[in-house]
């Protein structure tokens, strides 16, 4: 019994001497082979300390998405071309490959990520793999080892390391017992998904990381994102982008959510630039490390009227998936992001008019806006 209380003592007085991310005195650091371990931190234990002064370098895991290529772009016109390394386990684009440095970088690998990090002193990490919310329906296995396993490896390849983690999370972390409308920062997460769960599971590890071990942990949850120039991976939200591609190729739509299904949904270019700027932001004017964002909040219908006034003769009809009505109708209607705001400043610039503007000029139908006039 002495043993067990002088061992609990001492995890006492470490939790004690741990908080707020202050006074941290060890770091996870895994070996290939051995089970997770803990030693001694030491500053020159790190190779890699990042200066401020220094541009950072960059690694962005599952990079091939649908945001990570325009992540990439973003941040290399910052940061510049060669601190950006784009990374994926799929092959890409001749027009990525040549735009600036990737790599494969598996995220279940856990020795080969951290062969990157270390050879590439990379200081920023942006962890963009994952299985999104349909997909990972459809395969919990390989939705559980990626957004669960992957996030652990990136986890303590990041605390050991000393990097800036980003990771984002999602209207997806929570579910039907949430506030739907609005949903504050803080409140009752239980998804329904395991894309949900393994998002909360995500922001939980993050923040625990950071507090235990002073991981520079941050993170953001994305509505549901539209982009002209990348597909989406599989979500609940698709439909937003694939009306696009539709009312000009075919002008007609088939969607598979009900006509009054409210989500939450952000063109990309908010969407990235809240993600540089969360990342900029100092660490004092955090006073948390996972935020809401929000830009706007639309039904299909509505969505479709926006649409119709460029592609007036547009026809569309509803044929419900149930998995995906069932998952939209657990999360967030419209979303609080007033702590970002207040903390860091995030402001939107797109509202729906100017997101459909903008998608069809990048689209390039812009002139039956004059048709339909
Ligand atoms: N797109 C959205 O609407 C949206 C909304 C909220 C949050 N997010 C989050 O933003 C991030 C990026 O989203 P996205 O839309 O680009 O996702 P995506 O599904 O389009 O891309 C994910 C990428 O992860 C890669 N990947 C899968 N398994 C991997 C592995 N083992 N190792 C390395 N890479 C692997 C895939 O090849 C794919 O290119 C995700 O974490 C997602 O949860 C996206
Ligand atoms: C909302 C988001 O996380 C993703 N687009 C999905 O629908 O799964």
């Amino acid at each position: 019994m002495p043993i067990v209380r002088n061992v609990s003592r001492a995890v006492s007085q470490l939790l004690q001497s741990s908080g707020c991310g202050c006074g941290i005195s060890i770091v996870p650091v895994r070996c290939i082979g051995v089970s997770p371990r803990q030693v001694a931190s030491d500053a020159s234990f790190h190779s890699v300390s990042f200066s401020e002064s220094d541009h950072p370098r960059v690694l962005i895991t599952g990079g091939l998405g649908q945001l990570g290529v325009g992540l990439a772009k973003l941040l290399r016109k910052r940061f510049g071309k060669n601190n950006v390394i784009l990374s994926d386990i799929r092959k890409p684009a001749d027009s990525v490959f040549y735009s600036g440095p990737f790599i494969y970088a598996d995220i279940l690998d856990y020795k080969n990520l951290r062969e990157i990090v270390v050879n590439n002193r990379i200081t920023w990490l942006f962890h963009y793999s994952a299985l999104l919310s349909a997909v990972g329906e459809a395969n919990v296995p390989l939705a559980r080892a990626v957004n669960i396993t992957g996030l652990h490896n990136v986890l303590d390849i990041a605390a050991e390391h000393n990097l800036r983690l980003f990771v984002p999370s999602t209207i997806g972390a929570f579910g039907p017992t949430s506030p739907r409308d609005p949903t504050p920062d803080l409140c009752i997460q239980r998804p329904r998904t395991i894309y949900g769960v393994s998002k909360v599971h995500a922001e939980l590890m993050g923040e625990y990381y950071h507090y235990r071990y002073g991981l520079d942990f941050r993170c953001l949850r994305y509505p549901g994102i539209i982009s002209a120039d990348s597909q989406p991976g599989g979500g609940t939200t698709d439909y937003a982008v694939q009306i696009f591609h539709d009312a000009i190729k075919t002008g007609k739509f088939q969607c598979n959510l009900k006509p009054d299904t409210r989500l939450p949904m952000m063109y990309i270019d908010d969407c990235l630039k809240a993600t540089l700027e969360v990342m900029e932001a100092p660490a004092e004017a955090l006073s948390m490390r996972t935020y809401n964002i929000s830009a706007m909040s639309f039904t299909p219908e509505e969505l479709a009227q926006e649409v119709q006034k460029h592609v007036p003769e547009l026809q569309v009809t509803y044929n419900v998936d149930k998995v995906r009505q069932a998952i939209a109708d657990s999360w967030p209607m419209n979303f609080d992001d007033r702590n970002a705001r207040r903390d860091w400043g995030w402001k939107h610039e797109y509202d729906l008019p100017e997101l459909v503007t903008t998608m069809f000029s990048f689209l390039g139908s812009d002139s039956r806006i004059a048709q339909a006039n």
